[in-house]
């Protein structure tokens, strides 16, 4: 199978190509770039030398349909709004790694983006890619809106108390950890080695676009929440997000027993691992690789439950998730390319 990528030359771009490069079903990746065309790609990565001999390439619609099967798109928002509606009568599978196209309210889209949706029509066709929760969906898509990475580590977090309805549904809050790699390759003030360095920052104060995702995935669980509290910190550290999550039971439950439950609702997922009581995963015990790590313990004085969840934003948080969606979504074993141990330390 041809695969291509467009916006290779980014983070996760480049975290498609280290998996694609080595995927058992894939004959042969295809890099499309925007700005750096007909110019070697380890030019843009010079760890990639005597590794890849791929040339960039312009982005040509026509081209792209006459030879390639899947395409992903590692681009900033906006890019898909205008690419993917090309490729809807075409036999071309799309991979959206963005934003444009998870959520099924157009104006919701709009309000938290802060810019144009792509139209309905396409909108109503693009399946949200969460494999734990939509695998049954995944596999019969064409259009496929890969999770954000703060909503792949909250939704996995949240999805075994939420379905079953052991917490209160107004009182979840999320208090979410970051590296720096989640912001891209470009520099900005943001994200300088002397802004993140020895420091760590709370950004878009309940203004982060990836709320109304999670809570419309939450939503579809439990009808019943509508809302949730949500924030977002730049760790000085480059991959890796950590989702604290704090919630109020309905009803007196054990840590024994909610640890038994997410073991049941995960039994099927082979990227999630669930710790043993008293056990809580960190982000380097998911460094590099496609699991999404959850420890959890119920606090009997206060009738709450703490989870936390990790992963790693390139990996199971983008270009790791959209390989498990692409197997899934062409017949292949959902692991395969992607079950390797960590990176450790
Ligand atoms: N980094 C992360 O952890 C995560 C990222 N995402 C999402 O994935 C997408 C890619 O993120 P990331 O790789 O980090 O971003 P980067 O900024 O590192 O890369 C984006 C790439 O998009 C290409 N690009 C820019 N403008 C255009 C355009 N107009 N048309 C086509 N291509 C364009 C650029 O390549 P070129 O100039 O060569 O065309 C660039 O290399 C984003 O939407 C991001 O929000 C989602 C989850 C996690
Ligand atoms: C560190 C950092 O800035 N992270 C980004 C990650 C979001 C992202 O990747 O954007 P979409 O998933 O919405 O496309 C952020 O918090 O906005």
């Amino acid at each position: 199978m041809k695969v291509g990528i467009v916006g290779a030359t980014g983070y996760g771009g480049v975290e498609l190509y280290r998996i694609l490069s080595n995927h058992p079903h894939v004959d042969e990746c295809i890099l499309y770039s925007s700005s750096e065309m007909d110019v070697p790609y380890s030019n843009s990565f010079p760890h990639l030398t005597e590794i890849s001999d791929h040339i960039l390439k312009n982005i040509d619609v026509e081209e792209i349909k006459s030879n390639v099967t899947v395409l992903f798109l590692a681009t900033p928002p906006g890019v898909s709004r205008t690419l993917s509606p090309q490729f809807i009568d075409s036999d071309v599978k799309i991979i959206d790694l963005s934003g444009d196209l998870r959520l099924k309210n157009k104006s919701e889209y709009e309000e938290w983006y802060k810019r144009p949706c792509v139209d309905e029509n396409v909108l109503e066709k693009a399946v949200y890619g969460l494999p734990e929760i939509y695998k049954a969906d995944i596999t019969k898509a064409k259009l496929l809106a890969n999770p954000g990475c703060f909503p792949t580590a909250t939704i996995l977090g949240l999805a075994p108390v939420v379905e079953n309805k052991l917490v209160n549904e107004q009182s979840i809050i999320v208090d979410a950890k970051t590296g720096v790699s989640g912001a891209g390759r470009n520099a900005s003030q943001t994200t300088h080695f002397s802004e993140v360095n020895e420091n760590v920052k709370i950004y878009k104060v309940h203004e982060h676009q990836h709320i109304p995702e999670i809570e419309q995935a939450l939503h579809t669980l439990n009808d019943a929440i509508t809302c949730i509290s949500f924030n977002t910190h730049l760790m000085p550290m480059t991959r890796g997000i950590m989702a604290t999550i704090y919630a109020s039971l309905t009803d007196t439950y054990s840590t024994e027993k909610l640890l038994d439950l997410y073991k049941d609702f995960y039994a099927d997922s082979p990227f999630v691992r669930i710790r043993k009581q008293n056990e809580f995963p960190s982000t380097k015990e998911v460094y590099g690789s496609n699991f999404c790590d959850i420890g959890l313990k119920v606090d009997e004085r206060t009738g709450r439950v703490t989870i936390v969840s990790v992963i790693d934003n390139l990996m199971k948080g983008a270009a790791g998730q959209a390989i498990q969606n692409f197997n899934l979504m062409n017949g292949f074993e959902e692991t395969t390319g992607l079950y390797h141990a960590p990176i450790y330390p």
